[in-house]
C-alpha cells in the first residue's frame, strides 16, 4: 500500500527532527536521494552522465536548497551544472556548496527570463526546485515567465524536486504555469497532491526518498492499493462454496435506449467472480442480456422478490425510466450494498449510507454537488478532484468514486484511495458499465467479509471504499492488459479481468 500525506502532515512529521537540530541532515538525505534518482534515470535511458548538463531552477526556500545540493552532488559525478535563482535569495549553505562544486549561477529577472528559458531548454536535465510544500499558490512574475517559456515537451529529462512547483501538495490543484515532470522525487513520503489530478498529470513517475521521518507520520490522507494488497483482498471460493454463497449480484440497468449498458454491466460482474447475476429490467433489454450472457438469470419482478447480496443500479438508465429508477431506490432502501451509477445518481435520496457506492464522472459529480448546494461545476471538479470527491462523500454520507485517469474513492469517514492502474484507452463507451459490474460483483462477494479487511489493515467500517478501489484497480489493470498498446472495446475489459485476477491472486 502506498501512503500519501498532505504537505502539512509531512511538515508536522519533520518537526521533532528539526527540533533535535537535524534539519541539515534531512536536507542532505533528500538532496542525495534526488541526485541518485537523476543518475539512475539517466542510466536507464542510456544517457552518459559525464559531461551531461543539468539546470536547476532554485527558489528561495528549502526546496531550492534541495535542488542546489543535489546539483552539487551531480557536479561531483562530472555533470555540468547551472542554477537559475528565481527568488530574491537562495538557501545560503546550498548555494555555497553549488558554487564550490563549480556550478554557474544566474539570477532571474523579468528582463532575462526569455534568454534563460532558452538556455534551460537546452539542458539534458532540468531540476524544478522553485516551490515545495511551503508554497502559497503558484509561480508568479519572472519565475512564471521562465516556466511558461519552457515548452512542456523539453527534450531533456525534467525532474521535480519534492513536487512540481505550483502543484498543491495537499489537494493536487495545479496553479499554472506548471512544468510537467518526467519524474518527481518526493521526500519522506508521497504527497497526496501527487496522486490526485491534476497534480498527477504533472508529476510523471513518483519516487519516494526516505529521510527518516517515517515513524512520525500520522494516518495517511490518501492510500493506493498495490498488487500485494489486491491479492489479499480478492476472494477465493472455498471447497464447499456454491453459487449463492459466493455472492449474488442483482443488476438494475439498461433501458430501451441503452440496452447495451445492461449487457456490459452483467459481463463486468460475471468476469469479476459473482456466483450469480440476476437481471431486472424491461423485457426487451432482458432478451438482449439473455442472448449475450446466458449465465444471467433475468426477471421482471421487484427488488424485494430477489435474494441477492448486493445491487448494481443505474448504468444506461435515464430520467424517463421510472420503473427502473423505483427499483434503484428500493435497492438503496434495502440496506444491502449498492453500486449506483449514471442514471441512478440524480434519482436517489440526498443522504445515503457508506455501503452505497456512487460512481460519477466529473460532470455527474458536479451535478450531484450542485444539487446538494455545493458550488461546483465540471471544471471546478476537474481542478480539485480530491476536494470535490471528499465534499460529495461528506454531504451524501455515501462512498464516492470519481472516475478519471487517477480514480479517487472517498469514504464518508476518513479513508481515501487513489488508483491509477489504467490506460487512456479505457476512455471508451461502456467502460463505466463494466466498472460498475466489477465493483458490484466484489460488493456481493466480500461486502460482509469483515475479517478480510481487518487483516489487510483496513478498518471494517471503511471497507466499502476499499472495495471500490479494488474494483477500480482491477478495471484499470484489465484495460491495460486488453490494450496491448492499441484500442479496444469495453467488452474486452471484462474479458481481460479473469487473467488479471489470477495473476494478482496467484
Ligand atoms: N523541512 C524539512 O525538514 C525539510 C524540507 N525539505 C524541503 O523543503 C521544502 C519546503 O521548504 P520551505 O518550507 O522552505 O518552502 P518552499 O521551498 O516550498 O518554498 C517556499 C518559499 O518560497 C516562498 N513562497 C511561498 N509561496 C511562493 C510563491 N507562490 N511564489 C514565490 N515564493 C513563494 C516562501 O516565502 C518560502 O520562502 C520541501 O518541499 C522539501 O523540498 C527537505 O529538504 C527535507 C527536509
Ligand atoms: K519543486
Amino acid at each position: 500500500m502506498i501512503s500519501a500525506y498532505t504537505g502539512t502532515q509531512i511538515r508536522a512529521a519533520e518537526q521533532p527532527l528539526l527540533a533535535a537540530g537535524m534539519g541539515a541532515v534531512l536536507m542532505q538525505r533528500a538532496s542525495y536521494g534526488l541526485a541518485n534518482a537523476v543518475v539512475h534515470e539517466l542510466r536507464a535511458r542510456g544517457r552518459r552522465l559525464y559531461g551531461a548538463s543539468v539546470a536547476v531552477l532554485a527558489g528561495k526556500g528549502n526546496n531550492g536548497g534541495d535542488g542546489l545540493f543535489a546539483a552539487s552532488f551531480l557536479a561531483a559525478r562530472g555533470m555540468r551544472t547551472t542554477a537559475v535563482l528565481t527568488g530574491d535569495a537562495a538557501h545560503p549553505e546550498a548555494l555555497a556548496a553549488f558554487e564550490r562544486a563549480g556550478g554557474r549561477v544566474h539570477v532571474l529577472t523579468e528582463a532575462n527570463a526569455g534568454e534563460l528559458a532558452a538556455h534551460v531548454a537546452g539542458a539534458d536535465v532540468v531540476l524544478d526546485a522553485i516551490l515545495g510544500t511551503g508554497a502559497q499558490g503558484g509561480l508568479r512574475g519572472a519565475a512564471a515567465a521562465l516556466v511558461s517559456g519552457l515548452s512542456n515537451e523539453l527534450p531533456g529529462l525534467v525532474v521535480a524536486c519534492d513536487i512540481p512547483s505550483g502543484v498543491d501538495a495537499d489537494t493536487g490543484e495545479a496553479h499554472a504555469p506548471v512544468l510537467s515532470a518526467d519524474l518527481t522525487v518526493t521526500f519522506g513520503a508521497a504527497k497526496a497532491g501527487l496522486l490526485a489530478d491534476p497534480g498527477a498529470d504533472h508529476a510523471g513517475r513518483v519516487q519516494v526518498v526516505p529521510i527518516g521521518i517515517e515513524e512520525h507520520l500520522p494516518w495517511p490522507s490518501l492510500r493506493r492499493l498495490e498488487p500485494a494488497d489486491l491479492g489479499r483482498l480478492l476472494p477465493r471460493p472455498g471447497r464447499r462454496s456454491h453459487k449463492y454463497s459466493r455472492g449474488v449480484l442483482g443488476v438494475v440497468a439498461g433501458s430501451e435506449d441503452y440496452p447495451g449498458a445492461a449487457v456490459l454491466a452483467c459481463r463486468g460482474a460475471l468476469s469479476a467472480g459473482a456466483g450469480m447475476v440476476r437481471y431486472l429490467g424491461p423485457p426487451a433489454v432482458a432478451d438482449l442480456v439473455r442472448q449475450s450472457c446466458p449465465e444471467v438469470v433475468c426477471s421482471t419482478g421487484s427488488v424485494a422478490d430477489n435474494r441477492v447480496q448486493a445491487w448494481l443500479v443505474g448504468s444506461g438508465m435515464g430520467p424517463g425510466d421510472s420503473e427502473q429508477l423505483q427499483r434503484a431506490r428500493d435497492a438503496v432502501e434495502s440496506g444491502l450494498p449498492v453500486i449506483a451509477d449514471a442514471g441512478a445518481l440524480p434519482a436517489l435520496p440526498d443522504v445515503l449510507a457508506p455501503q452505497v457506492v456512487l460512481t460519477p464522472h466529473a460532470g455527474e459529480l458536479a451535478a450531484l454537488l450542485d444539487r446538494l448546494g455545493a458550488d461546483y461545476d465540471r471544471s471546478a471538479v476537474e481542478a480539485n478532484t480530491l476536494g470535490a470527491v471528499r465534499q460529495a462523500a461528506v454531504l451524501t454520507e455515501a462512498t464516492v468514486l470519481l472516475k478519471g485517469p487517477s480514480t479517487l474513492v472517498a469514504s464518508p469517514f476518513q479513508d481515501f484511495y487513489s488508483q491509477a492502474d489504467g490506460t487512456p484507452w479505457l476512455a471508451t463507451a461502456g467502460s463505466g458499465d463494466v466498472l460498475a459490474g466489477i465493483i458490484g460483483a466484489l460488493l456481493a462477494q466480500v461486502g460482509s467479509d469483515v475479517g478480510r479487511f481487518r487483516n489487510a489493515g483496513i478498518d471494517p467500517d471503511e471497507r466499502w471504499a476499499a472495495i471500490a478501489a479494488l474494483g477500480a484497480s482491477l478495471h484499470g489493470r484489465a484495460g491495460t492488459a486488453a490494450a496491448e498498446g492499441g484500442p479496444f472495446t469495453a467488452g474486452r475489459i471484462a474479458d481481460a479481468v479473469p487473467a488479471v485476477w489470477g495473476r494478482l491472486a496467484g
